[in-house]
C-alpha cells in the first residue's frame, strides 16, 4: 500500500506547498502576407513581463507578469533549463511533475513539447535529463536500484487512447484510495536508456491523431500525455520502495471554428477539445475560489489525469504559448487570462512510498499491472521480478527496521497525546500527594502540641503524686488510686510513629475530642 509522506521544509508542523510555475513563450511572428502591416499585437518586457495591445483601447497596453517569460528569439534549450529542468530531480525521490503546454492552436504547443530532429523539445530534453539523473544517483552507489518505465496516451474526442499499442479501445480511469489516477490496461514499456526511449516513443508520435487545419498545417487534435515512471527500489532491508512520476503533456489548442473553418469531423473533434479545454477552465477558477467548494476534475478525461498536476502532489509547470500576429488577438488575450489565474494554484507534493513485506509485494504488483496493463514485455519483466522477490524473501517487518516517516509521523502523533494523559494523570497525583502531605504535616504539628499537653500533664499528675505522699500519708488508699491513674496516663502520652495510627488515635481519643478527630481524619486519610 502507497503511502504519502509530507514534504516538510524542517519547520515543525509546517507541510511544503509548491505553487504552479508559470511560464509562456512567444512565438516568432510567422505571418507571411502581413498585408495590413499590422504587426504584433504582444511583445515582451523582460524575463518575466510582457505587454499585450488593450483591445477596448488600442493606444493602451495591458502588461502581465510570470515566473518566465520566453521570447520569440528563445531556444528550446533555454526553456528547458530555465522552465522544466529545476523541477526534474523530485521524480527521483517519490515525487510527481508534470509539465504541460497551454495555448491557442498554432501558438507552438507541440513546437515546445515534441519540437523537431533539429531542435529537439522539452520531451526529449526532459527523458535525457532523467537518465542522467538516475545513472548519477547509480553511480553514488546510495543502496538503490532504479526502473524507468513509459506510457504514452491520447484524449481523442473524450476516449482515453493507448499510443504505444495502436488499436487498442477506450480505456477507463480509475482513482485508488491514495487519490492516484490509474489506467487499468494501459502499457508500462520498461526503459533501459534515452535510445530505448527514443525507439519507442517515435513511432508511437506517430499514431497520434493530427489534421491540416486553417491555421496550422498539422495541428494536433487530441490531448497527449507521456508519463515517465522512476521507481525507486531499497536494495537493503526494509526495501522501501519510491515511485515518481513525470507527466509531460501537449494539449490540443483551442480553437475559434469560425477561423479554422472546421467541419465534419473537425468540427466534433474541436467541440471536445473546446469542451475539455473549458472544463480546465472551470477546474483552476474552482481551485482559485477554494473553500473547499466541488472542483470538476470528473467533468472531462482531461482534467482527471490533469487531477494530480492542478491542485494535487505534482510540481507543475505550465508553459502557455501564444502567438504575436493579430488574427490570435483574443486566443492570446485569453491564454494570458488563463496562465494569470493558473498561478494562483496550489499544490501540495508529498513522497509515494512502500514497504515490501512479503504480503504487501503481492497485492502492489497486482495494482502495478492493473496501471501497466496489458503489455507483454511489461510483464514478462515483473514475473521475471516477481521470481526474484520469491528467491529472496523479503524480511519480517520489525518495528525498529521500518524507517517509513510517515508511520513516524503518526507513531510520533501518538506519543505525544498519550504524553499528555499521562502528563495529566502524573500532575494530578503530584497534587494530591502534596496535598496529603500538607495534611499529614498539619496532623504532626498537632500531635506534637497534644503530646506536649500530655507532658505537661503528667508532669504536674507525678508533681501531685510526689506530694501527696509526702504531705498526705495518712491518705494511703487515694494515693494508690492516683498513681494507677496516672500511670496508664503517662504511657498514653509516648509519641509512636505514624504507621501505628490506628493504635494513636484511641491514645489521643483519651486526651481531648480535637485530637481524636484529627487522628479519625490521619487513619481516613492514611486508608484512602
Ligand atoms: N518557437 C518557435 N520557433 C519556430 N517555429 C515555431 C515556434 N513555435 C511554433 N513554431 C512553428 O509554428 C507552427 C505551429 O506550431 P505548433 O504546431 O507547435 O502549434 P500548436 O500550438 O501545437 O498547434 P495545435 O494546437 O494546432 O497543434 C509550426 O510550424 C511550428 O514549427
Amino acid at each position: 500500500m502507497a503511502q504519502r509522506v509530507a514534504v516538510s521544509d524542517g519547520a515543525a508542523g509546517s507541510r511544503r506547498t509548491s505553487r504552479v510555475r508559470v511560464a509562456v513563450r512567444l512565438r516568432p511572428y510567422m505571418e507571411p502576407q502581413d498585408e495590413k502591416q499590422e504587426g504584433p499585437c504582444v511583445r515582451g518586457l523582460g524575463p518575466q513581463k510582457l505587454e499585450i495591445v488593450n483591445w477596448r483601447n488600442a493606444t493602451e497596453t495591458l502588461q502581465y507578469q510570470f515566473d518566465v517569460f520566453h521570447g520569440e528569439q528563445s531556444t528550446q534549450q533555454e526553456v528547458f533549463l530555465t522552465s522544466v529542468k529545476p523541477i526534474l530531480p523530485h521524480i527521483l525521490h517519490g515525487q510527481n511533475a508534470s509539465v504541460f503546454a497551454y495555448g491557442p492552436t498554432g501558438a507552438g504547443k507541440t513546437h515546445t513539447m515534441l519540437g523537431s530532429q533539429e531542435q529537439p523539445g522539452v520531451i526529449t530534453r526532459a527523458v535525457k535529463e532523467v537518465f542522467r539523473l538516475v545513472e548519477f544517483q547509480k553511480k553514488d552507489l546510495d543502496g538503490w536500484e532504479y526502473s524507468v518505465g513509459m506510457s504514452y496516451l491520447e484524449i481523442y474526442n473524450e476516449k482515453v487512447l493507448d499510443l504505444l499499442s495502436p488499436g487498442s479501445q477506450d480505456l477507463p480511469i480509475r482513482e485508488d484510495k491514495d487519490r492516484n489516477i490509474l489506467i487499468p490496461g494501459l502499457t508500462l514499456t520498461p526503459l533501459s536508456s534515452f535510445t530505448d526511449f527514443d525507439t519507442h516513443f517515435i513511432p508511437a508520435s506517430l499514431n497520434r491523431t493530427t489534421a491540416s487545419t486553417k491555421l496550422n498545417q498539422r495541428s494536433s487534435r487530441s490531448h497527449a500525455i507521456l508519463l515517465i515512471k522512476v521507481v525507486k527500489s531499497q536494495r537493503g532491508p526494509p526495501h522501501r520502495q519510491q515511485t515518481g512520476k513525470l507527466y509531460l503533456v501537449d494539449l490540443a489548442g483551442s480553437e475559434d471554428n469560425r477561423r479554422t473553418g472546421n467541419q465534419g469531423i473537425r468540427l466534433k473533434e474541436s467541440g471536445a477539445i473546446n469542451l475539455s479545454l473549458f472544463t480546465l477552465s472551470k477546474v483552476v477558477d474552482a481551485l482559485n475560489t477554494g473553500a473547499g467548494g466541488r472542483v470538476p476534475y470528473r467533468d472531462s478525461k482531461l482534467t482527471r489525469l490533469l487531477q494530480d498536476s492542478l491542485g494535487g502532489s505534482a510540481h507543475s509547470v505550465m508553459i502557455t504559448n501564444i502567438a504575436p500576429e493579430y488574427k490570435y488577438y483574443f486566443d492570446t488575450f485569453s491564454a494570458l487570462n488563463f496562465a494569470a489565474k493558473s498561478k494562483q494554484i496550489v499544490n501540495r507534493p508529498f513522497v509515494r512510498e512502500t514497504v515490501l513485506a512479503p504480503t504487501i509485494t503481492t497485492v502492489k504488483r497486482t495494482g502495478e499491472e492493473q496501471e501497466a496493463g496489458g503489455s507483454g514485455e511489461h510483464q514478462n519483466k515483473k514475473s521475471k521480478e516477481g521470481k526474484k522477490a520469491e528467491q529472496c524473501p523479503s524480511p519480517p517487518i520489525h518495528p525498529h527496521s521500518s524507517p517509513d516517516s510517515s508511520v513516524l509521523e503518526r507513531l510520533l502523533a501518538l506519543e505525544k497525546m498519550m504524553m499528555g494523559s499521562a502528563e495529566m494523570e502524573r500532575l494530578n497525583l503530584l497534587k494530591t500527594v502534596a496535598q496529603s502531605r500538607k495534611e499529614i504535616q498539619m496532623l504532626k504539628e498537632k500531635q506534637k502540641e497534644l503530646e506536649d499537653k500530655a507532658n505537661k500533664f503528667n508532669k504536674q499528675n507525678e508533681k501531685e503524686s510526689k506530694d501527696a505522699l509526702l504531705f498526705k500519708t495518712d491518705l494511703p488508699l487515694l494515693h494508690r488510686k492516683q498513681s494507677t491513674v496516672a500511670k496508664p496516663r503517662k504511657q498514653q502520652a509516648v509519641v509512636t510513629p505514624l504507621q501505628a495510627l490506628s493504635f494513636r488515635a484511641q491514645s489521643f481519643s483519651a486526651l481531648s475530642p480535637l485530637s481524636s478527630c484529627c487522628c479519625q481524619l490521619l487513619c481516613f486519610q492514611m486508608e484512602n
